[in-house]
């Protein structure tokens, strides 16, 4: 029997004249955010997270284009680039063979470099913002039929680089994106439908593409972002498996951006080292931020059973435990400090989310804490020169929009670019 790759693959040439159909129009898409609840960089050593999505998202428009070019557009950082279709006809020989299942290779890397742009700085937002385009258009044309001539525009609600996933579900929105216009995947999206989504399998063969996009901005990511970019909900997430959890009560989270910029590559890189050179002290620390995962997860559990104030005051102190973990680990912020005592002042508890450094921060707040208090730490925290607003979590995953459900917002500055 065919397995699992080699069948999407032949779907994906049956597609073929779908394809042509699909970039007759223009398809938009959208990914949401994530907050971890527990277990940032624990996961990237094996350990377990757990993540959900936020009601906070990222909009891809693509669209058909005649000028023998491929452009994308990222309002949220400024910057525009487009390339000749010749020029990545040329390159797509280099990217020939890849599937999902292949990590991007230095000499691949080297090659998107030279024609990425104008832009040279290695690390810098736009340049990976290109080089994660540019990886996944070439890999998955050369797998499965040249993209042609398209204009993609890329804007997110998320803040971009500040915890919150926003590189995970820029990846899974060009992953669902690129593979619909090549008509690797369908198009669930039908005339009287205003939202949809791809069958479980489909969702698979994303998920795995927007990992590789992940790879090319974070170098070594997990693979929890996009899972829950792609799936949506709340998940735990473990050595790539994911287990989306059914049972889970409504939680209150205050979010808050200290607005410290920082580079999920780079505090990743900075974990690595430090276990590298303290094995002995660093992995139980690690295998305690799995405990707590744990916990947390039975905890939610029970909550849902059975919601009453002392599960929520374990909940709690597992945040202030992982907090100061997250210091050990060498990923904590004056600012994320900051945030832990304004809120404490409150009687609220909070811990850092994504990678630390600065970036966001998330405070649990009880089904029952009074809005007045909510308000006041709000205040104080906006004082200090954060940006915060309370959120819901379990959003859906990455899905096609008709152009009639998207937000006055959405359609505004898709129409402005
Ligand atoms: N809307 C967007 N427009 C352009 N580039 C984006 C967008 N969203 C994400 N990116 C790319 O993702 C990078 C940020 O990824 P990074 O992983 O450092 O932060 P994050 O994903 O927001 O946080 P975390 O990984 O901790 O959850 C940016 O430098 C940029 O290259
Ligand atoms: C820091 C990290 O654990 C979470 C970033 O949101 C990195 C990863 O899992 O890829
Ligand atoms: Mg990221």
């Amino acid at each position: 029997s065919l397995g699992k790759g080699a069948a999407l693959a032949l779907a994906g040439a049956a597609q073929a004249g779908a394809a042509v159909e699909m970039l007759a129009k223009r398809l938009t898409v959208s990914a949401p955010g994530k907050a971890i609840l527990h277990g940032e960089h624990a996961v990237v050593h094996g350990k377990a997270a757990l993540a959900v999505a936020l009601n906070l998202r990222t909009f891809l428009q693509i669209r058909p284009c005649n000028n023998g070019k491929v452009a994308i557009h990222l309002p949220n950082i400024g910057t525009s680039l487009n390339w000749e279709m010749g020029q990545l006809q040329t390159l797509l020989t280099a990217f020939s063979g890849l599937d999902q299942s292949k990590s991007p290779s230095p000499e691949q890397m080297d090659k998107l470099r030279e024609i990425g742009s104008p832009i040279v700085i290695p690390a810098a937002t736009e340049s990976l913002a290109a080089l994660a385009f540019l990886y996944l258009y070439l890999s998955i044309s050369a797998k499965y039929g040249q993209i042609p001539s398209v204009e993609i525009v890329v804007w997110s609600e998320l803040p971009v680089g500040a915890g919150l996933g926003s590189s995970a579900a820029y990846s899974v929105c060009l992953a669902a994106a690129l593979l619909t216009a090549c008509g690797a995947i369908g198009c669930p999206l039908k005339e009287e439908k205003y939202i949809a989504r791809w069958p479980e399998e489909e969702l698979d063969l994303i998920n795995q593409w927007a990992f590789r996009g992940e790879q090319v901005i974070h170098g070594k990511p997990s693979g929890v972002d996009n899972s829950v970019a792609t799936w949506g909900g709340v998940l735990r997430f473990q050595s790539g498996k994911i287990t989306l959890l059914k049972r889970v009560p409504t939680l209150r989270i205050l979010l808050t951006n200290t607005k410290v910029s920082r580079s999920t590559r780079t505090l990743v890189a900075g974990v690595k080292d430090k276990i590298l050179k303290f094995p002995a002290i660093m992995n139980p620390v690690l295998a305690s931020i799995d405990a707590i995962s744990n916990e947390c997860e039975n905890v939610l559990e029970a909550i849902a059973l059975s919601p009453s104030q002392k599960y929520y005051l374990v909940l709690e102190e597992l945040v202030d435990i992982n907090q100061h973990h997250l210091n050990v680990i060498g990923v904590g912020h004056t600012s994320l400090d900051r945030v832990c005592q304004v809120t404490a002042n409150h009687g609220l508890h909070s811990k850092l989310t994504g990678a630390g450094g600065g970036g966001c921060a998330i405070t649990l707040l009880r089904p029952d804490t009074d809005p007045l208090i909510v308000e006041a730490a709000r205040q104080d925290l906006s004082a200090c020169g954060f940006e915060c607003w309370e959120t819901s979590i379990g959003a859906s995953g990455i899905c096609l929009h008709s152009p009639t459900s998207l937000k006055p917002e959405v359609l505004q500055i898709f129409s402005k670019v």
